[in-house]
């Protein structure tokens, strides 16, 4: 079995991968960011690198994953897997044709999947279009996402705006078919020229008949839900998430995302936690007092009983908050506002922490110094509870994707780590 390299384009996204990676069987290790060292001499079967690489320009994208490609093959990976979100957040400019082509390049490779779906949380994929439940990617909430808002469902049209080399689909009715004819087709697809090949995907066991139809490309792409095809075709010894090691101090949950699902969570927490909403506006005129005034509210609470801190990201207030400062700005003023939070919430003793949304995750685990995470037991598919050593001491941390979890999960989540 090789050892399988993974690069992330973001943080949520590289814990959800691990759960994936690790409920298949493989013992999986996660780091953040490309390490400065080599990998602790330890037995694992899959590595994630996880970058914040959604949302910079392109060309940073690409030199980021580059410089992961490197360090993997380095650590002796043979097949690589580029993750990226269920919902394919990108724009036209990218960043998930250019990375993959780069990578591509890097490796000699003449074509590679590109397989979103995540079926247990509602991504499929069906004549090329993506779906979030029973809705077209496009009318699903993610049309109204601040960085990269998603207004095509049709992923080969999508794709072959952000790309130089020619797209092509491996269909429903194919995959049917089984994974000889799967192979076929995307052997065929290489050989005519149109090396980026998309995939319908309905179910799990589309995943493991994609995941064996491309065991022979060193080189594929998805969300995680790949990862459980890969668990079928190399069957590797059983990982066991086992119980994290015990953390003791206080909760708090921090949540930048504006997707429908964090506020769904958000509206079920606020009537059962001190919940504290963020306003861009005052943050943008008076960005120290603001925190200043946060820490006061919350200081005297921290307790067993979760503080929820989160961005009023109802449309209308990330509309005028755009309008104001610009879309980018807006952006990184929430997630350097959450991220100091975090800095100082950290200091004063929180050890448990829920974090909501792949750009604020980002941002988060890098304000708390975090080098590598330990993956322990799942909350809800794709948003696992981990383990990470900060310089003020051991946490528990989950990173929640914007649209993952049940609408209560801000309330249950912490009966899994107590
Ligand atoms: N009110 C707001 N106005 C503008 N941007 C916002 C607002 N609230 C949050 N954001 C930004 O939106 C982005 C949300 O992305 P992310 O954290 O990946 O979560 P998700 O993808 O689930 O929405 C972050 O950059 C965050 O700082
Ligand atoms: O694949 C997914 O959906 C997630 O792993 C993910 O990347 C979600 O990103 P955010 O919604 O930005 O948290």
């Amino acid at each position: 079995m090789p050892l399988i390299g993974c690069i992330a384009d973001d943080f949520t996204g590289g814990t959800d991968l691990a759960n994936n990676l690790v409920k298949s069987g493989f013992r999986t290790r996660q780091v953040i960011g490309v390490p400065d060292s080599e990998s602790p001499n330890e037995a694992v079967d899959a590595v994630v690198v996880a970058l914040k690489s959604r949302s910079i320009p392109a060309a940073d994208a690409v030199s980021q994953s580059l410089a992961a490609l490197e360090w993997l093959r380095r650590q002796g990976c043979e097949k690589f897997y580029f993750k990226y979100c269920s919902t394919f957040d990108s724009t036209p400019a990218g960043n998930i044709g250019p990375v993959a082509e780069a990578l591509m390049d890097a490796l000699g490779v003449d074509g590679t999947l590109f397989c979103p779906a995540f079926p247990a949380t509602g991504r499929t994929v069906y004549q090329g279009h993506l779906f979030v439940g029973d809705r077209l990617l496009n009318d699903s909430g993610m049309e109204q996402h601040p960085l990269n808002p998603m207004r095509d469902a049709d992923l080969v049209r999508w794709l072959g705006r952000q790309t130089q080399a020619a797209t092509g689909l491996v269909d429903h009715a194919c995959l049917s078919r089984g994974e000889a004819a799967t192979r076929e087709r995307i052997d065929q697809l290489i050989a005519e020229g149109r090396p980026l090949i998309v995939t319908d995907t309905l179910d799990d066991a589309q995943l493991t008949t994609l995941a064996r139809a491309s065991a022979h490309l060193p080189l594929v792409t998805g969300g995680s839900g790949l990862a459980l095809g890969l668990g079928a075709l190399y069957q590797p010894a059983v990982a066991d998430p086992g119980q994290l090691p015990p953390v003791q101090g206080s909760a708090v949950i921090l949540a930048g995302s504006a997707s429908r699902r964090t506020r769904e969570q958000i509206e079920h927490a606020t009537t059962r936690l001190p919940t504290y909403t963020l306003d861009p506006q005052r943050l943008a005129d008076a960005f120290d007092a603001t925190l200043d005034a946060v820490m006061a509210w919350a200081a005297p609470q921290l307790g067993d009983t979760p503080l929820l801190i989160h961005s009023d990201t109802r449309p209308e207030a990330v509309e005028a908050a755009q309008a104001q400062l610009g879309v980018e700005a807006a952006g990184a003023l929430i997630e350097r506002a959450l991220a100091t939070l975090a800095e100082r919430l950290l200091a004063q003793g929180v050890r448990q922490w829920i974090v909501a949304g792949g750009e604020t995750s980002g941002a988060i685990v890098q304000a708390l110094g975090i080098a590598a995470l330990r993956i322990g037991p799942e909350i809800a598919p794709g948003v696992p509870w981990t383990h990470a050593t900060t310089a003020e001491g051991d946490i528990h941390l989950a990173l929640k994707s914007g649209n993952f979890g049940a609408p209560e999960m801000f309330t249950s989540a912490w009966e899994i780590i107590r």
